[in-house]
């Protein structure tokens, strides 16, 4: 008898960022992961994380909506099915219930977990084998201080963590938001590579001044710099400016890069396990990128370290990253709940080892954390 999905928990844990993380739409001072654990009738626990940004500030999903929508609606379409036909049950996910890209990711996050220690195999190998075991991270500086930001990156740098800085504008007046990036970058010079992300908060008169800056400025990358529906407008700035742009907020998915491509956009796409609904769905949008000669881009929605693990399991199966990755999520916490901590160091991470996704919970942490 094949094994048979029992019983699908999800937790609310509330975790404190090492200082305050300021973006267009919100500054973080805790993230908040929506922890899954799916049990099987074989003993198999499968482990999920579905997380976003400042609660609704990014997307229309919140950890609050992601565990509802998972308790009821989402699980009820899994529990007593075969715990193995995960591309099965996936589609049966997108068949009943619409949107909700981030629950849907935790789920799928957590059968292919469950799948892979059933099987004895990281979840790499059920994804198509891992073609690397070592992966670039950034760090993205966002204190909301340029000097706290330089001494920051010079940490890293010295630490042999980060050499790649990504800093997060839009908050401010254009003019100050340049001044802060070229400081930044003229403190670090050659030793680091310097890109944005505006999150969608300029207009396009406004990031055509100020990309038109940044640039001279020796900004090596631009990221959602308008509205993630403007798909105009950013194939007119790709088309328009030397310094590349990247899609983010705009590329969800398959479907979304292939518009934009279609559109006559170049430049690099974000993968995000939680936009497009699990890692299976963004590593069809890589596919989709590739096709179109558009880089990839490991990214992140600052999930905890069982989310980074399983973005980790689906890029280390791409033949390159050409624009890197964030995947830096657990270090802007302050604690953990897993039992070990990803392996960061020599400016990258380490594709954590063993079935599933390699990963095992701290249960004393987790209950501390956990929102009662
Ligand atoms: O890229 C985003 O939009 C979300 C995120 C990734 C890194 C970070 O600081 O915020
Ligand atoms: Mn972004």
């Amino acid at each position: 008898m094949s094994s048979v999905i029992e019983s699908i928990e999800t937790l609310l844990v509330d975790l404190p960022t090492i200082r305050p993380h300021k973006l267009s739409m919100t500054t973080m001072a805790c993230q908040t992961l929506v922890i899954v654990r799916l049990r099987d009738s074989d003993g198999v626990e499968g482990l999920g994380e579905g997380t976003t940004i400042g609660g609704l500030a990014y997307g229309p999903e919140s950890p609050e909506s992601i565990k509802r929508n998972i308790d009821s609606y989402l699980a009820p379409l899994l529990i007593g099915q075969s715990a193995s036909a995960v591309a099965t049950l996936r589609a049966r996910l997108d068949r009943h219930a619409r949107g909700n890209a981030i629950a849907k990711s935790a789920l799928e996050t957590a059968l292919l977990d469950a799948q892979g220690k059933r099987l004895g195999l990281p979840m790499a190998e059920l994804l198509g084998g891992a073609r690397h075991d070592h992966l670039p991270v950034l760090w993205t500086l966002a204190s909301g201080d340029t000097a706290r930001d330089i001494d920051e990156a010079f940490q890293r740098l010295e630490q042999r963590r980060h050499c790649d800085f990504k800093l997060k504008i839009g908050a401010n007046a254009v003019d100050d938001d340049v001044r802060h990036v070229a400081a930044i970058k003229a403190a670090l010079g050659e030793r680091a590579s310097v890109r944005v992300d505006v999150n969608q908060a300029w207009s396009e008169s406004t990031a055509v001044r100020g990309i038109a800056a940044l640039q001279a400025a020796g900004i090596e990358l631009i990221e959602q710099p308008v509205s993630a529906r403007e798909h105009a407008g950013l194939v007119r700035l790709a088309k328009r400016f030397e310094v590349p742009m990247l899609a983010d907020e705009a590329v969800a998915d398959a479907r979304d890069g292939f518009a934009l491509a279609a559109a006559g956009f170049s430049g690099a796409y974000a993968l995000k396990i939680a936009k497009a609904g699990g890692p299976r769905g963004a590593l069809a949008l890589a596919e989709v990128a590739q096709a179109a000669g558009i880089g990839l881009y490991g990214g992140t929605l600052l999930e905890g370290t069982i989310g980074t693990a399983a973005s980790l399991h689906a890029w280390a199966t791409l033949p390159e990253l050409a624009w890197g990755s964030e995947m830096f999520g657990p270090l802007l916490l302050k604690d953990d709940i897993v039992a070990e901590p990803l392996a960061y160091g020599e400016f990258g991470v380490e594709l954590p080892k063993g079935p599933g996704l390699g990963i095992a919970l701290d249960e004393d942490k987790l209950a501390h954390y956990a929102r009662r």
